[in-house]
C-alpha cells in the first residue's frame, strides 16, 4: 500500500481551477519530485495534502490507508505529515532551539519534556546549526540556516513523511548542493520525501518519481529522464527551464 495516495484532488479558487483533478502515488521510503511552470499548482497541492491552510474541494487523499482531505492541519501533521514552505518560516523572535522545541513538542505531545528538547537539539545538530547557534534569535540566521532550521523544526516532529516546498530557492550554488545532500540524508533516516522545486537538476538528482504539473492537471508522471525527455514536458516547462534554474 502506497504512503500518500491522491485521487481525483481538485482545488478552485473562483473560476480558477488551481489543481485539477490530480491522482498520484507515493511509496514509503522514496523522494517524489514536483516540477511545473510558475503558477501550475504545486504550492496549492501541498496546501490541500497538508490542510495548511486549506483541503481540497474535490478529491480524496489517504495517507497510510487513512483518508485525511477535510482534517484540520494540526491533526494532519500529528499522523505523521510534516511540511516547509517555500519563503523561510520561523519565528523570527524566538530562539534557534526554541524554534525547534516547537516543532518537537508539538510532534509527540505526549513525550516528556526531556524527550522533546532532546528530540530538538539533535535535529538541529542534524542539519549543521550546532550547540553554539541554539540561543541565537532566529531572525539573525542567513537565508540558509534558516531554511536548515525550517527542516530541522519539522524533522524534530518526527513525521514519517516531509513535504519539503522550494528548499533551493534564493540559494546559491554550494548551498543548493547542501541542500541535495542534507535531503538526501533526511530521506535515509526512513522519512518519505514529497519534493516542489523549480531547479531540474536538483529534482534529477534526487527523485525516483517525478510529476510534471501544468494549469493544475498532470502533465507527466514516471521515471525523471523519461518524464523530462516528454515532449508535452518540454514545450510546457523545459522552455522556461534556463531562466528557471
Ligand atoms: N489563495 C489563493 N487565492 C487565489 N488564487 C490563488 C491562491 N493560491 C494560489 N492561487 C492561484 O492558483 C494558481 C496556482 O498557484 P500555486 O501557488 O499553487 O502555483 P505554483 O506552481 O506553486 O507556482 P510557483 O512556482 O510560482 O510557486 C495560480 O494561478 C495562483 O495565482
Amino acid at each position: 500500500m502506497a504512503l500518500l495516495e491522491l485521487d481525483g484532488v481538485s482545488k478552485a479558487f473562483g473560476s480558477l481551477k488551481a489543481v485539477d483533478g490530480v491522482s498520484f502515488k507515493v511509496e514509503a521510503g522514496e523522494i517524489f519530485g514536483i516540477a511545473g511552470p510558475n503558477g501550475s499548482g504545486k504550492s496549492t497541492l501541498f496546501n490541500v495534502i497538508t490542510g495548511i491552510p486549506f483541503g481540497p474541494d474535490r478529491g480524496t487523499v489517504r495517507f497510510d490507508g487513512t483518508e485525511i482531505q477535510g482534517w484540520r492541519g494540526h491533526r494532519i501533521a500529528r499522523l505523521g505529515l510534516a511540511r516547509t514552505f517555500q519563503r523561510e518560516t520561523s519565528f523570527d523572535g524566538l530562539t534557534v532551539f526554541e524554534n525547534a522545541l516547537m516543532g518537537s513538542s508539538f510532534g509527540a505531545a505526549s513525550q516528556p519534556a526531556a524527550a522533546a528538547r532532546e528530540a530538538a537539539a539533535e535535529a538541529l545538530e542534524f542539519v549543521g546549526l550546532g550547540a553554539e547557534n541554539f540561543g541565537r534569535p532566529a531572525g539573525e540566521l542567513s537565508v540558509f540556516q534558516r531554511k536548515c532550521l525550517m527542516l530541522a523544526t519539522a524533522i524534530a516532529m518526527k513525521p514519517r513523511m516531509l513535504l519539503l516546498d522550494e528548499p533551493a530557492s534564493s540559494l546559491t550554488k554550494p548551498e543548493i548542493d547542501s541542500s541535495i545532500e542534507l535531503i538526501r540524508r533526511t530521506a535515509a533516516r526512513g522519512i518519505t520525501i514529497l519534493l516542489i522545486e523549480h531547479v531540474l537538476t536538483f529534482l534529477m538528482s534526487l527523485s525516483q518519481h517525478l510529476l510534471v504539473l501544468n494549469q493544475g492537471t498532470v502533465l507527466a508522471l514516471g521515471e525523471p529522464r523519461a518524464v523530462i525527455s516528454d515532449a508535452r514536458v518540454v514545450e510546457a516547462y523545459l522552455g522556461t527551464r534556463r531562466a528557471a534554474a
